[in-house]
């Protein structure tokens, strides 16, 4: 069967990209909610929680554009490990963001690390892996867990999640959930979902926006580079989208999709 390739779905900015983004998960939120009666989703730092807030606190407009937070199990596709209320913390910028918006009725439940142990990054991937496991079900009897969205960045190098370029972490075959000490982007201590869990998940969402991004986006489309990114494009195909603005695709020759 031939490959099939990325959607790429470009906008002309944040104020009609978030729109998008939000039917996008919406109906990412209906297939999970069929599959098993609940929302499973991983997300990323960046400027990430700032677009979903954008997106997702905007007021419904039809009885299908319903956002059911109470249905939704949030993991963190990768986490910088530190305590929960440090300024570095993916969670931390997630609550700011967006949980602390929503009303405490409608709070999903989150799933952190656990900042027990902070010292030993290795016990804090462990921990956060056996958190999938029991979502997941049991590790013997699935070989990786599959999420029903996994809302990501894109960094200027290409790394997504904390998978960064040329990194041995790439070639991570087994663990869920991977520990790293050397992060190129500080804070250098993290644990991230590894490839092989990204590339199995449902859908797979990229947001990137602005002009900042348009040569590693050219590298990532155009080009055959092996980059982070790239790598879940070539394993994910059309189950990974791209909600970018005009500015950080600027040269890429890459073929848009048009959302409808
Ligand atoms: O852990 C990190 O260092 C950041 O979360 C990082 O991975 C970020 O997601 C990308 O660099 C995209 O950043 P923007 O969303 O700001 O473009």
């Amino acid at each position: 069967m031939p490959k099939t390739q990325p959607n790429l779905y470009a906008f002309s900015g944040v104020d009609t990209l978030a729109p998008a983004l939000r039917t996008y998960i919406v109906q990412s939120q209906a297939l999970g909610l069929a599959r098993h009666g609940i929302f499973k989703v991983a997300v990323s730092g960046g400027s990430l929680p700032k677009t979903l807030a954008a997106a997702l606190l905007a007021p419904s407009t039809s009885n299908d554009d319903v956002i059911d937070f109470k249905k939704w199990e949030i993991f963190f596709a990768d986490e910088r490990v530190v305590p929960l209320d440090h300024a570095d913390s993916n969670y931390a910028l997630l609550k700011s963001e967006l949980l602390d918006k929503l009303p405490a009725d409608q709070q999903p439940t989150v799933h952190t690390i656990d900042v027990a142990h902070l010292d030993d990054l290795q016990e804090v991937a462990d921990q956060y892996e056996q958190v999938l496991v029991s979502s997941f079900a049991s590790r013997d009897s699935v070989r990786l867990p599959i999420f029903d969205l996994l809302l990501l960045g894109c960094g200027p190098d290409g790394h997504t999640c904390s998978l960064f370029p040329g990194h041995p972490l790439l070639r991570e075959t087994s663990a869920w959930v991977a520990p790293i000490d050397d992060s190129p982007k500080p804070p250098p201590k993290r644990i991230t979902l590894t490839l092989p869990v990204v590339t199995h998940a449902v859908r797979v969402a990229f947001v990137a926006t602005g002009g900042g991004k348009k040569d590693i986006m050219k590298d990532i489309f155009d080009a055959d580079k092996g980059l982070p990114c790239a790598l879940v494009n070539e394993g994910a195909g059309d189950r990974a989208s791209w909600f970018v603005d005009e500015p950080a695709i600027e040269g890429v020759s890459f073929p848009r999709r048009s959302f409808l």
